[in-house]
């Protein structure tokens, strides 16, 4: 029989609980995750993975077909049986025996049900069957629900049965045609998706795409999804949707015009999973996303009740809606559990080894759209909002060695944001065909705080895309010999 006390219990078993567990784990306690589907959480079966899957299948055709020579080897479009097949795989066939022998091999239990929080440090699983069981944790719950997919309140949507991000990435057919409501992430790289994977796409924005990037982004993600076939509506809203007699989904817009779809893809933004968790039982309202200190101890409450043994980790928090950001929190979130349980000192100064700084200034992400649009730190605009002395430095991919030989006509543009005061690096942006790679070295010049003046002496291979670096320190001016720390 399984026991009923560890030192970590861990509700919810996506990436984020599995990091915060191994990490504790690591430092000596015991850890128990309690998951009510596959563990391996979102990214494994319904995000990341198979989203990535599905583009990969068309930005590859489209890669070979920007360079002569291959390009005549790939006039047929895409082998659609042979693109779900592999995507199957790479989501493990929707099983999670591969993160089971895991979670053994690291010493984490499971127990398999929907977890609540019954009081303070105790967690009642009710199991498929019906039946319960309570526990009790020594030192800490860690919540690690995530987040769901949001509905918006469109008279006649939910009865036009449409796909969240769980259905598209997880599609047995590819439809005549698709309509997706929404401009952020999800609604971006599933047009790349399902366009490169030959149906034909609409996209209806509320306002432009990926709103929350450099102004560039947005701009050459939709030229170029309209280049290649979808319709991209901006500015506009879906204010009805409606069955047709022929079974398709008419949707009625707010300029008066109407998309008639075989499917539609909602991908509105997300919602925290935290109804139904049994925070009320602790004095938190449940349905809000969990703020938390940079250690990631849940905030708010009354401190009797929520104390230092309740964490919230991964998109539960809203701190970033990233895996990677997610596992960074977790890494944080179990070594500092296991400080406090074994009494060792906890070093939380910003960007110290228990805390998540990062999440506040340097969080990178990729979105997977052909260009792929790259970015890491501040904006401009966050910048100014925060109030920095900046200046900013725009180069053309297009004119790099490394991208005339990666492919004809590419189409790409790098933005760094500096902070005139100490001369390091607040933000990058790169939008490209290829760029997610050129990511990690701006996230490491931003944390590591490297100034522009060494950063000289990181030479960029030629001819790779990397050659931007150059490019910008050289629009930027270089260090002086008189010693004079000023860059001209
Ligand atoms: C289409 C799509 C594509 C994405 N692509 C990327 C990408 O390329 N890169 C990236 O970094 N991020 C991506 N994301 C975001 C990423 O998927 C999330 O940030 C990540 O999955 C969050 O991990 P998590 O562990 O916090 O939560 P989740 O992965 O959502 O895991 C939560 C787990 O908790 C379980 N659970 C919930 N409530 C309970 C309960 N009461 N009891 C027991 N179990 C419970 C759930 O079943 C689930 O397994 C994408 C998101 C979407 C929607
Ligand atoms: N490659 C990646 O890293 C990746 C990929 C997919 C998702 N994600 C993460 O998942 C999260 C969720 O992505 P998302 O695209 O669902 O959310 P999002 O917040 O990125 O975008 C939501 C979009 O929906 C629009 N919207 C909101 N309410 C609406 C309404 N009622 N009617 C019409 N439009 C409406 C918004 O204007 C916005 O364009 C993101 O925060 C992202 O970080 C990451």
């Amino acid at each position: 029989m399984q026991p009923q006390n560890y030192d970590l219990i861990v509700i919810g078993g996506g990436s984020s609980a599995e990091n915060v567990a191994d990490r504790a784990v690591q430092g000596g306690l015991t850890a128990l995750i309690v998951e009510s589907e596959l563990v391996g959480g979102e990214c494994s079966y319904w995000a990341c993975m198979p989203s990535k899957a599905l583009i990969r299948v068309g930005t590859a055709l489209s890669a070979a077909r920007r360079v002569p020579g291959a390009a005549e080897a790939v006039q047929t479009g895409p082998h659609v049986a042979a693109a779900l097949s592999r995507r199957d795989t790479i989501a493990n066939a929707w099983s999670d025996s591969g993160q089971l022998r895991w979670l053994a091999s690291a010493g984490i239990d499971l127990l398999r049900g929907h977890g609540r929080l019954s009081g303070v440090r105790e967690v009642t699983v009710t199991a498929k069957d019906g039946s319960t069981t309570v526990l009790t944790a020594n030192h800490a719950v860690a919540l690690c629900t995530g987040s769901a997919a949001l509905l918006p309140s469109i008279p006649g949507l939910a009865e036009s049965a449409p796909w969240t991000s769980r259905e598209a990435t997880s599609a047995h057919q590819v439809p005549a045609s698709l309509a997706i409501i929404g401009g952020g992430v999800v609604a971006a790289e599933m047009a790349t998706a399902y366009s490169g994977l030959g149906a034909s796409v609409t996209l209806i924005a509320r306002s432009g795409l990926l709103t929350r990037f450099e102004p560039f982004a947005g701009e050459l993600v939709t030229n170029a999804l309209r280049e290649s076939g979808v319709t991209v509506l901006t500015d506009v809203t879906t204010t009805q949707a409606s069955r047709t007699s022929a079974g398709e989904v008419q949707l009625r817009l707010s300029d008066g015009s109407d998309v008639t779809t075989t499917k539609v893809l909602v991908a509105t933004g997300r919602a925290p999973r935290t109804t139904d968790l049994g925070l009320e039982t602790i004095g938190l309202p449940g349905g809000d996303w969990l703020g938390v200190d940079d250690t990631l101890l849940v905030q708010g409450g009354s401190p009797d009740l929520t104390g230092a043994w309740l964490y919230a980790i991964g998109d539960v928090n809203g701190r970033a809606l990233l895996t990677h950001q997610g596992k960074y929190q977790a890494r944080a979130a179990g070594d500092v559990i296991a400080a406090r349980a074994n009494g060792t000192r906890v070093d939380d100064a910003p960007w110290g080894t228990h805390v998540a700084t990062a999440d506040h200034s340097a969080v990178p992400q990729v979105t997977f759209t052909d260009p792929e649009v790259a970015s890491v730190g501040l904006t401009v605009a966050d910048a100014e909002i925060a109030g920095y002395r900046i200046r900013v430095l725009d180069y053309d991919l297009s004119w790099l060695g490394g991208s005339t030989v990666l492919a004809d006509g590419y189409v790409g543009h790098a933005r760094i944001v500096v902070d005139e005061e100490r001369h390091v690096l607040l933000g990058a942006t790169f939008v490209g065909q290829d760029v997610a790679e050129l990511l990690h070295a701006a996230t490491i010049a931003i944390v590591g705080e490297v100034p522009l003046e060494r950063l000289w002496h990181a030479v960029p291979s030629y001819p790779t895309l990397s050659e931007v670096w150059l490019r910008l320190l050289e629009e930027y001016g270089r260090p002086m010999p008189d010693g004079d720390n000023g860059l001209r």
